[in-house]
């Protein structure tokens, strides 16, 4: 199990000045989309720059256009780079097949699935390598998660590895860590934290102690 970073509503000095803070207490770092939008992916770029070693994910959240835009992100030195389930297969199968030339990875994004049975069962059959489910901040603001979901796309994917975002925070992360997903991704839970560096290294502790139990 991994701790990925979500960095959301920070500008490009901030986000490093923040990674190099709790680099070693996390394993993913994520340019979150509103960095994106705010500084293009020369965000990714310098992240990637600044941290070699560290997994780099682009939150581009694709909707079309998949093929060149995982081209374009992998160019930038992305790792793992977002498509949205809910647009066509074919976008999802353009950009598995970019990533590959580049030896990037593909996360689906679940966000606002409706039927998140049936497209994760298709979704697990095009070859990403994550399926995510997601609680945006505005379904957040009226209270909603994403654990039962985790718990449902668990018993069905087969392929793909798993991963849950939405409003993760510290006293929440248990319960969501007792599903056993790959990839546990944290934004606010840790930035929105008087000690951030205090409140990673305790996430950390406790997704690798899960890993643990899990065998
Ligand atoms: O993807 C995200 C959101 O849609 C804004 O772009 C966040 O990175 C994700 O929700 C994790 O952040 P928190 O909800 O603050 O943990």
């Amino acid at each position: 199990m991994e701790l990925q970073l979500a960095l959301d509503l920070v500008n490009i000095p901030e986000a490093i000045k923040l990674v190099r803070e709790i680099e070693k207490s996390i394993d993913v770092v994520e340019i979150g989309t509103p960095v994106i939008i705010n500084e293009g992916l020369r965000a990714v770029k310098e992240m990637k720059e600044a941290f070699p070693n560290l997994t780099v994910l682009a939150d581009l959240k694709i909707m079309d256009a998949g093929g060149y835009e995982v081209m374009k992100a992998s160019e930038a030195g992305a790792d793992i780079i977002t498509v949205l389930g809910a647009t066509d297969d074919a976008t999802i199968i353009g950009a598995v097949e970019e990533a590959k030339k580049h030896g990037t990875k593909i996360l689906v994004d679940m966000i606002n699935v409706k039927d998140i049975k049936k497209r994760t069962y298709e979704i697990d059959a095009l070859g990403v390598d994550y399926i995510c489910v997601h609680t945006g901040y505005d379904l957040q603001a009226v209270g909603e998660n994403s654990f039962e979901q985790l718990q449902i796309i668990k018993r069905i994917v087969k392929n793909a590895k798993t991963a849950v975002a939405g409003g993760i925070k510290l006293k929440t992360l248990p319960e969501v860590i007792q599903a056993e997903p790959d990839l546990v991704i944290v934004g606010g839970g840790i930035t929105g934290q008087e000690d951030k560096k205090d409140v990673a290294a305790q996430m950390q502790r406790l997704v690798k102690q899960g890993l643990v139990s899990q065998g």
